[in-house]
């Protein structure tokens, strides 16, 4: 079986497609017979979805520009690379961090406007410099929001330049919350964050919760001259809010990784054009990570880094899976077996996980005959509220 795989956009890492082995084909399709999608930021919100498509791989962390519900009502697994880009992610609030606090875009843009002989240039440097004293980053209080990926490895690092660390996170993995130091403070409410960090970095997902949280109403609670870093999303900074704030001075700086008109010229903002997962090595992780789990889910069943759905691993031992996604409601494990049954063939094994509104199970069978299997599918084709079903060969 040959797996038809497409690319969304220009910037997916051809080396990391290389994961996918010989039983994948990329951009031989269009869009609608693709079996998978691989994409970055691209907006799927309203995309007329074609019934071929099983996968999504998002090559990167944030996942809102897929509507993963509607996906998962369709019966289409989304994945992320959960990871992936944290570390360039981090490499570049650090990096920005220092950045503002050391008024290097002013004091660049002044330079730039110094002209003439290389000595006149340094006469007018030790004279104009004294306007772009900075500060520095060791002793000042870091305060992050979201202690994930990328907010636990800022929290370490950020100890490690002399920095204090408070964290604010209600939802923290517990793989995250064994990685963090534990000189990294934790406090159980966001306003704690505003009122002791000199500066204070944005690393959660955007949510409900989230859009629109940093507007004046947080803005006030904030320590006098605070430095403020948006590498997560645009949408949860108000604007007229924020550029406010830093003209009463009460923000000295504002980065961010998401361009606006208004920012571009103001000396006390800094914009990247969304470059923080933009490293080799990041591109090339998340595109493997995402090749590796749409490969097992296409070639196994198994879901390894959905967003959408349940973790479900169990290597393939029989000569045939069936998987199922279904809604998550009463009964469906109990019509399943039932027509298992009813056709005659032994389970070997079931495995069934919700999450949400939705299930899936795998159903691995002790049975040889395809063409039996196959009125199995239809059976399960026909029930109310089964969304998806698959019939796997085992390879080789
Ligand atoms: N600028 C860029 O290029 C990049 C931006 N991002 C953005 O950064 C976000 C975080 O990325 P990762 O750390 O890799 O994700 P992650 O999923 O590892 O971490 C997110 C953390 O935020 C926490 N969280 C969720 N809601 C929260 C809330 N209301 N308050 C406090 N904490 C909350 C979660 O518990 C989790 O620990 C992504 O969702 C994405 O939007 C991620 C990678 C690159
Ligand atoms: O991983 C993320 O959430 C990012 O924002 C990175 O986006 P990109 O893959 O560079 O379009």
């Amino acid at each position: 079986m040959t797996y038809q795989i497409k690319t969304i956009g220009n910037n997916i890492d051809q080396e990391g497609l290389r994961s996918f082995g010989e039983a994948f084909e990329i951009d031989k399709v269009a869009e609608e017979e693709a079996q998978a999608f691989i994409c970055r930021t691209q907006d799927f919100h309203g995309y007329d979805w074609s019934d071929e498509l099983l996968a999504i791989g998002r090559a990167g962390a944030g996942f809102n520009n897929i509507p993963i519900e509607d996906c998962a009502s369709r019966g289409i697994v989304v994945f992320n690379a959960p990871g992936g880009n944290a570390n360039a992610v981090k490499e570049l609030v650090l990096a920005m961090m220092i950045f503002g606090s050391r008024k290097l875009k002013p004091a660049n843009k002044w330079l730039s406007q110094q002209l003439g002989s290389d000595q006149a240039i340094d006469l007018a440097v030790e004279d104009g410099k004294k306007a772009f004293n900075g500060r520095e980053i060791a002793g000042k209080t870091l305060g992050i929001i979201g202690l994930g990926n990328i907010g636990s490895r800022i929290a370490n690092d950020a100890l490690q330049l002399g920095m204090k660390v408070v964290g604010y996170d209600p939802f923290i993995a517990v793989e995250r919350a064994w990685e963090i130091s534990h000189r990294v403070k934790r406090v159980d409410e966001i306003s704690e964050i505003f009122e002791a960090a000199d500066y204070i970095t944005i690393h959660t997902p955007l949510t409900a919760e989230t859009r629109g949280l940093y507007s004046a109403e947080n803005f006030k609670k904030m320590k006098e001259g605070v430095v403020l870093l948006n590498f997560a999303r645009d949408e949860m900074v108000v604007k007229e809010d924020l550029l406010d704030y830093i003209e009463k001075g009460k923000i000295s700086y504002f980065a961010t990784d998401f361009g606006s008109e208004t920012y571009y010229h103001n000396e006390k903002i800094f914009v990247s054009p969304h470059l923080g997962g933009s490293t080799e090595e990041a591109s090339l992780n998340c595109t493997r990570m995402v090749a590796d789990s749409i490969s097992s889910y296409l070639k196994t069943g198994e879901i390894i880094n959905a967003v959408n759905f349940p973790r479900v691993i169990q290597a393939l031992r029989t000569p045939y899976r069936i998987t199922i996604i279904n809604k998550n409601v009463p009964n469906v494990v109990a019509s399943i077996s039932q027509a298992v049954s009813e056709e005659d063939i032994n389970i070997d094994n079931i495995i069934n996980r919700a999450s949400g509104e939705f299930a899936y199970t795998l159903l691995d069978l002790d049975e040889q005959d395809e063409g039996k299997l196959k009125e199995l599918v239809q059976r399960f084709e026909a029930e109310e509220n089964i969304i998806r079903v698959r019939l796997i060969k085992k390879e080789g």
